[in-house]
């Protein structure tokens, strides 16, 4: 069998993907969008752009042609952002054959239909969505390149997916757990990324560990509310990918999401924090397509509406922790339907 695998994109997190699967001994090939970044990653075996400072395996070979990156892989990885998903699965369908693993790595939805990321992936390729497999988890590239220990969750309704993928990724840095809950994973990976948003502009205004932890918990009481309503377990919620992912992010100075949300706390304006990322905000986007799908399925989302308010009508943040303090008094879980929460106590 090959020992070739192809990853879709040189961002951050391709790059560190990268470097794990060339830990393993696999022959690893990305595809990049640019002669220049090619010639960087097969020449100097690095992406300065991305991982500064990082020397990258010489396992790790790029190409600008698609053909030439996927052709003979066992499995494709595909990270990019959630903006470019659909565009990119489809330069890559010509080439995929059924016989190829299909993960993706990506945190957000397609905001214009409010699909998930498998679901943009299978319709492009003209596959079940089952045949799809997601990784998702508290994993910054910037530490997984450093070889820190690192879980990861891969989550696929077809196990044996799930298992392979375990089996490409897993090594001693690289914990992977599997999981069959593919909603919920997707669902929690992309909306931590609004909540981190919220941190970071929590730390900005200059509020302290009571409102961080505030808008962790309640922020994972509304992503659990929307993923129940959506199809998901409940417990993946408890894992990895739910608070795992969530407490990382709201964290860590390695967050972009928690980064942009500090400056637009300290009075930067979106254009300006955008502008200065030079990477990819997912929670921005996310933040969009939460306040429809809170419309959607009539549920309520507070923490996710504010950011919107913020984020896109231009509300003052001092005013949108205002208005969340502010709202009626409630008992903690409330909002979480009863129904549904007895079906799985029982
Ligand atoms: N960074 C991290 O630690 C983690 C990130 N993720 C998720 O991974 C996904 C990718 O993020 P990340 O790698 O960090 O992003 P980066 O901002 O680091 O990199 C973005 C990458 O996407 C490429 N890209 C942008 N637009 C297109 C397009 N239209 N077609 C093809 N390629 C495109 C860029 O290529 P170019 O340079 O040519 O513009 C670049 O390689 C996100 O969903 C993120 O949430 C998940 C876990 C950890
Ligand atoms: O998802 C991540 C860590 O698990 C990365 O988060 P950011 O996109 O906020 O950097």
């Amino acid at each position: 069998m090959s020992d070739k695998v192809a990853v879709l994109v040189a961002g951050s997190w391709g790059t560190a993907l990268a470097s794990v699967l060339a830990s393993n001994h696999l022959n690893v090939v990305v595809w990049t969008r640019t002669e220049e970044q090619t010639r960087e990653i097969n020449e100097s075996h690095t992406n300065n752009r991305y991982l500064p400072g990082v020397e990258l395996s010489s396992n790790i070979r790029a190409t600008t042609h698609m053909e030439e990156a996927v052709s003979s892989a066992v499995a494709v990885v595909i990270v990019a952002p959630s903006s470019a998903m659909r565009e990119v699965t489809g330069q890559l369908k010509p080439y995929w054959t059924e016989d190829m693993l299909v993960i993706h790595a990506t945190k957000g939805f397609e905001t214009e239909s409010l699909k998930r990321m498998s679901t943009v992936i299978s319709e492009e390729l003209g596959c079940e969505e089952g045949r799809v497999v997601v990784l998702s988890g508290p994993s910054h590239a910037e530490e997984v390149v450093r070889r820190c220990p690192t879980t990861v969750v891969v989550a696929s309704s077809d196990a044996a997916a799930a298992t392979a993928t375990q089996d490409l990724f897993m090594n001693t840095y690289f914990r992977v757990y599997t999981n069959r809950d593919m909603i919920g994973v997707e669902l929690a990976g992309a909306l931590k990324n609004i909540i981190a948003l919220g941190a970071g502009m929590s730390d900005g205004l200059g509020f302290g560990d009571n409102a961080k932890a505030a808008l962790i918990t309640r922020g994972l009481a509304e992503i659990l509310r929307i993923g129940m309503e959506m199809g998901a377990n409940p417990l993946t919620f408890a894992g990895l990918a739910g608070i795992g992912d969530l407490v990382v992010t709201a964290t860590s100075q390695h967050s972009r999401n928690w980064r942009a949300g500090s400056m637009l706390g300290q009075g930067k304006k979106l254009d300006e924090v955008l502008g200065s990322m030079g990477m990819v905000v997912e929670g921005i986007r996310t933040t969009k397509a939460a306040h429809a799908i809170s419309e959607k399925y009539g549920v309520q989302m507070p923490i996710a509406d504010q950011l919107y308010h913020v984020l896109f009508q231009d509300r003052n943040p001092r005013t949108a922790v205002e208005a969340l303090m502010g709202r009626d008094p409630k008992t903690e879980m409330e909002l979480m339907p009863l129904e549904t929460w007895e079906q799985w106590h029982t």
